[in-house]
């Protein structure tokens, strides 16, 4: 279902510029209520960056990042609106968690009964009297997530929350985002890999080098992902005709030996019935389909030809 109501979060034309590099350019897009949106990039696309300056931790070179009409910084109760947990959130190692969250608390009315509850419903409630300085990177991602629900707010806002969580915590996370969003609430959550975060997400915005370079529905982004199918045999002009016949499209490639040849859109069984027909031999009949961390890879390296992000073979 595609969003009918206003954006909680819109980021128009944001630019961030460090010195002489800019490294968020004319970055838009929008987040709503009642969706997880993914905000995903390969490291240093800018995501963090984004976030902080949504946050009124960064001021923006130009453009702006606003929830509704307004800016972090003007909100009135913005403790109560926006809860976030930033990659590099500090936490004072001789702290306990509980005390961390004591430190938090009062900004946005959180009783101590709230503590508790959110120390129980992260898994924490054990290690409360230990010291932050003793955590473990998954064990901070909690306590962080819990810092950033304190004030049970409409907005959330998640950067790399999967980061040092094992497979439990993450199932665990896609679950919450799931079931967070269903109450009306708006989430985005950032992450250099789709794949940790595509089971949880209703939209996606894709950057890369502080740039837009997608942003749709996971449905809309599905598909995207085409099969193709790879066919082999004595007889590939026979198999050219015959696809321009039925208008199916041939993929370029002059790399590709004479003896095969790739289509797009059109599935492996109707080639292989099509050639049957036609009287035409085929020694292979391949189809693949890509997934949607494939497309999202050929999406980044696109945009970043020599990224060291994804698709290509291990350097030898
Ligand atoms: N305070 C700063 N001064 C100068 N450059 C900065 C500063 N903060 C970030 N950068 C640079 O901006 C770029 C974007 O960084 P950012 O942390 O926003 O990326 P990211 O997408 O969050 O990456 P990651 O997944 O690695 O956290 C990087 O090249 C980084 O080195």
């Amino acid at each position: 279902m595609e969003p009918t109501t206003a954006p909680a979060i819109s980021i128009r034309s944001l630019t961030k510029r460090y010195g002489a590099r800019e490294v968020v350019s004319k970055l838009s897009f929008d987040v709503h209520p009642g969706r997880v949106t993914g905000f995903l990039g390969p490291n240093g696309a800018g995501k963090t960056t984004t976030l902080r300056m949504l946050l009124g931790l960064a001021r923006p070179t130009s453009g702006s990042a606003s929830f509704g009409h307004l800016a972090y910084a003007d909100l009135p109760d913005p403790g109560k609106l926006v809860g976030a947990s930033i990659a590099a959130d500090a936490f004072h190692p001789g702290r306990t968690a509980r005390d961390h969250l004591r430190v938090y608390a009062p900004a946005v009315g959180a009783a101590e009964r709230r503590i508790d509850e959110l120390l129980g419903f992260l898994g924490i409630a054990d290690a409360a009297q230990r010291r932050v300085g003793e955590f473990s990177t998954g064990m901070r991602q909690r306590l962080s997530l819990a810092t950033a629900l304190l004030g049970d707010p409409q907005v959330l806002i998640l950067d790399e929350p999967t980061n040092g969580l094992d497979p439990e915590g993450i199932a665990w996370l896609r679950e919450f985002l799931r079931a967070y969003a269903a109450r009306g609430r708006a989430v985005l959550v950032s992450s250099h890999m789709l794949l940790e975060v595509q089971q949880s997400v209703d939209d996606v915005v894709v950057i890369a080098r502080g740039t837009l370079i997608h942003a749709s529905s996971l449905a809309d982004l599905s598909a995207m992902a085409v099969a193709t199918v790879r066919v082999a045999g004595p007889d590939m002009a026979g198999l050219r005709d015959l696809a321009t016949r039925r208008g199916w499209t041939i993929v370029g490639g002059s790399h590709r030996a004479a003896s095969e040849l790739e289509l797009r859109g059109i599935g492996a069984a109707a080639v292989g019935k099509a050639a049957f027909d036609a009287g035409i031999e085929l020694h292979e009949l391949v189809e693949n389909r890509p997934s949607l961390e494939d497309v999202f890879l050929q999406m980044v390296s696109a945009a970043e030809p020599d990224s060291h992000v994804g698709v290509g073979q291990v350097p030898s």
